[in-house]
């Protein structure tokens, strides 16, 4: 290393010393600042106050600087101007009276010339510098030369400008995904930092970042609109568990733990869909024609007695006659109101008990000689009530128009699904009781909540009354303070203010309520009706029809990122292009954009993979790969023993370090895990362990250093493009049964 070399390594070395010192400081008073409010001082109100207010936002602020330790600076920019600024995950500020920005967080304008400077546009950089460290300590740097005028060279330079994106390219994975915020790629760049209203549709093929590139959209959007999306939420849809907890670490890791990451699967609070459909059910319940038969299905619970058999009520002033007529009427009337059903229920019942009352007064106050009604408006109301109040004309209400919870109602129509061709009823029959919530159940939960509407009052009275005794309580906790009363100075003149000079006792109870819904995602999980500051789908292709119905609904503003690529779509009821899917919510407003640079799978894959393709499409193109290894994937023929053939191709792939997936149609698992040690068959696998068996619908947006594929004849043609192209270095294949064409 030349001195100037060393040099720069050790200023680096001094920067990022300091900015450690800042932050275990930092780090140090938030700590102490959660510990205090989690001692437990008192269990007054003032103290549950300030222990919400201060453990959520301090708890934040300790989760975000212990999450990006180790790898808080990542870079640097040098303004021809002469300034230059350290580039990092979070933003760092001097403790001095100007707070100086000492580090700047990637997400700040100040920062985009890192991700966007070029030779050709410099947008005012003299260099752009990346700084690798191991924990605390510098370990290398890159530099950038972006003015060519420039004379001054650090010893650093890197040519070509991809060394760090290469080497982050050809590192071992872990089983979690990596955030990618040293080297995000500027057609990255502008999609991570689009707009947020609006629907932006981001494609691409395998490989391209669309999942990296929607995290960091997150995390910016989070950054950008802070006030608005801490409230209000960022909800991040993935196809399967095991995605969620494969992309987990990236947005603590980039400072943000905010945001709510679910499947459809929960989607609707309460129900945890862990059942399994047909491809065929799952198809049948996803599609559009889905919300029509629930519709018809919801009214076909307003029953009307058959004609000429009414239903006959016993009251204690004789009988009641709820005859068709009655209930027609009073149907008709519920109906007008197009009020959900539930909803409309009272509608129904006030007509019925209004007709009985007048069938009963006319019977009572009749005058035998043709005059009017004896009955005064006083007995007609007495009347009235006491049918009300009747159990059995209750009952019949009931009977007819009966109160309705999704799950109810839904268990209902599977049991005897109505309004649909008879092999898809027959599809997705189930008998009550029997096999649990699905996936694809969820957004037909959601749909019947839509049609029968919720009666939440008791839920509303309940939640009043809780807030009115907050207010009585902090009305008490003021009174105590008022008791302490506020001190004088000597000056006789100036006070300290005390709680009740600044705060009244409802703003207080305010307070409280916000305090005890702190954080937003937590809220949103538990509410049906919750509307999202921004909502993010990725493997967005496969949502059906009546899944998409569910999503939009919980983004009333319409403020979406969607990712996807129609070639990899895998579920029959999955809608594959765009503008179906959008085209009923946003017509045709919505901005589409393409990434077609392959990040992850080396060139010799991709050529393979995409015979696959080609087979079905000749026209198809490809992402085009940014590496290539020259290790040309390899194929097998196991002979009669299968899963010998896997465990001796499994022994020599496996890298020393990084992660190996066998991805194997889910009836061979059984037999292969039994010839592979550790590695045991389940639906939920742990990603982290050397070695991975994998059903091809669970590999779906994962990545493994090496993949061997087993049995690609019985994988369709998206399953197997899929399984082909997510390995970072090596492929293999090894089969009992015949190739399929394109692999030969
Ligand atoms: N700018 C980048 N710098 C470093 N790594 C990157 C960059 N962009 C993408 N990658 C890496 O490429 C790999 C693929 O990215 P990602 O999983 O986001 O792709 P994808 O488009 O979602 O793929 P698929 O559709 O196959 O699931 C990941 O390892 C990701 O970290």
């Amino acid at each position: 290393m030349s001195t100037r070399e060393r040099v720069e390594l050790q200023k680096e070395q001094e920067f990022i010393d300091r900015l450690y010192e800042r932050v275990d400081t930092l780090r140090g008073v938030a700590a102490r600042h959660v510990d205090d409010a989690l001692s437990p001082v008192g269990s007054g109100m003032q103290a549950r106050l300030e222990r919400d207010v201060l453990v959520a936002e301090r708890s934040g602020l300790l989760a975000a600087l212990n999450a990006v330790d180790g790898s808080l600076c990542f870079g640097r920019i040098d303004l021809t101007g002469g300034a230059a600024h350290h580039i990092g995950r979070i933003g760092i500020r001097e403790d001095d009276t100007d707070h100086t920005p000492l580090l700047i967080d990637w997400r700040a304008p100040v920062a985009r010339p890192f991700y966007l400077a070029t030779g050709h546009t410099p947008m005012g950089l003299r260099r752009r510098r990346h700084i690798t460290t191991e924990g605390r300590r510098v370990t290398e740097l890159h530099d950038e030369i972006l003015d060519l005028e420039d004379g001054d060279r650090s010893g650093f330079e890197d040519r070509t400008g991809d060394a760090v994106l290469l080497a982050a390219l050809n590192s071992a994975r872990t089983g979690r995904m990596a955030d990618i915020v040293r080297t995000i790629q500027a057609d990255q760049d502008r999609i991570i930092r689009a707009p947020h209203r609006g629907v932006l549709v981001v494609e691409g093929g395998p490989g391209t970042g669309k999942t990296a590139v929607a995290l960091h959209r997150a995390a910016f959007l989070l950054y950008e609109h802070r006030e608005l999306l801490a409230k209000r939420a960022v909800l991040i849809v993935g196809p399967n568990p095991a995605f969620l907890r494969y992309i987990g670490e990236v947005l603590p890791a980039l400072g943000e733990t905010g945001v709510m990451l679910a499947t459809q699967a929960e989607l609707f609070p309460g129900v945890h869909a862990r059942g399994t459909d047909t491809p065929h059910a799952a198809a049948v319940k996803g599609a559009a024609g889905m919300a029509e038969a629930l519709a018809l299905a919801v009214r076909d619970r307003q029953a009307l007695p058959e004609p000429g058999a009414p239903v006959v009520i016993r009251h204690d002033d004789g009988e009641l006659v709820l005859d068709w007529e009655i209930a027609y009427q009073a149907r008709e009337a519920a109906r007008e109101t197009r009020l959900p059903h539930n909803l409309a229920r009272p509608y129904f019942a006030f007509h019925v008990i209004d007709a009985l009352t007048a069938q009963l007064a006319d019977r009572i106050g009749a005058d035998p000689y043709g005059g009017p009604n004896f009955l005064g408006p006083d007995d007609l109301a007495q009347l009235g009530k006491g049918v009300a109040a009747s159990q059995e004309v209750r009952a019949a209400v009931a009977e007819l128009w009966p109160m309705l919870t999704p799950q109810e109602f839904l268990a209902g129509y599977l049991a005897e699904p109505a309004y649909l061709p008879e092999g898809d009823a027959e599809a997705i029959r189930r008998a009550p009781g029997e096999g649990e919530w699905t996936p694809a159940d969820v957004p037909l939960l959601d749909e019947a909540a839509e049609l029968l509407g919720v009666d939440d009052s008791a839920a509303r009275a309940a939640a009043e009354a809780e807030r009115q005794e907050q207010i009585a309580y902090a009305q008490g906790v003021l009174e105590v303070s008022r008791g302490s009363e506020s001190f004088e100075f000597e000056d006789g003149e100036s006070e300290v203010l005390a709680a009740h000079d600044i705060i009244d006792a409802e703003r207080m109870a305010d307070r409280q309520e916000e305090a005890d819904h702190r954080s937003a995602a937590e809220r949103a999980a538990a509410d049906r009706t919750w509307a999202f500051g921004h909502i993010i789908v990725d493997e967005a292709q496969e949502l059906s029809p009546m899944a998409w119905r569910l999503l939009m609904r919980r983004s009333p503003t319409r403020s979406l990122t969607l990712v996807g690529d129609p070639a990899q779509t895998a579920e029959e009821a999955g809608v594959g292009s765009w503008d179906k899917i959008l085209e009923p919510y946003v017509g045709d407003r919505f901005e589409h954009v393409r990434l077609d640079v392959n990040y992850r799978t080396p060139a010799e894959i991709m050529d393979l993979a995409a015979q696959v393709v080609r087979a079905e499409d000749p026209a198809f193109e490809p992402p085009r790969s940014v590496r290539s290894t020259g290790e040309k994937p390899w194929t097998r023929h196991a002979g009669t023993d299968l899963a010998g053939a896997v465990a001796r191709a499994v022994a020599e792939l496996t890298p020393d370090e990084g992660r190996l997936a066998v991805i194997a149609p889910r009836a061979l698992h059984e037999e292969i895990a039994a010839a592979l040690d550790g590695v045991t068959p389940g639906a939920e696998p742990d990603l982290t362990r050397p070695v991975v068996l994998l059903g091809p619908r669970e590999a779906k947006g994962l990545e493994f250093d090496h993949v061997l594929v087993v049995e690609p004849g019985e994988f369709g043609t998206s399953d197997l493009y899929v399984a082909l192209t997510r390995a970072t270095q090596r492929l293999g294949i090894v089969h009992r049964e015949a190739l399929p064409e394109s692999l030969r």
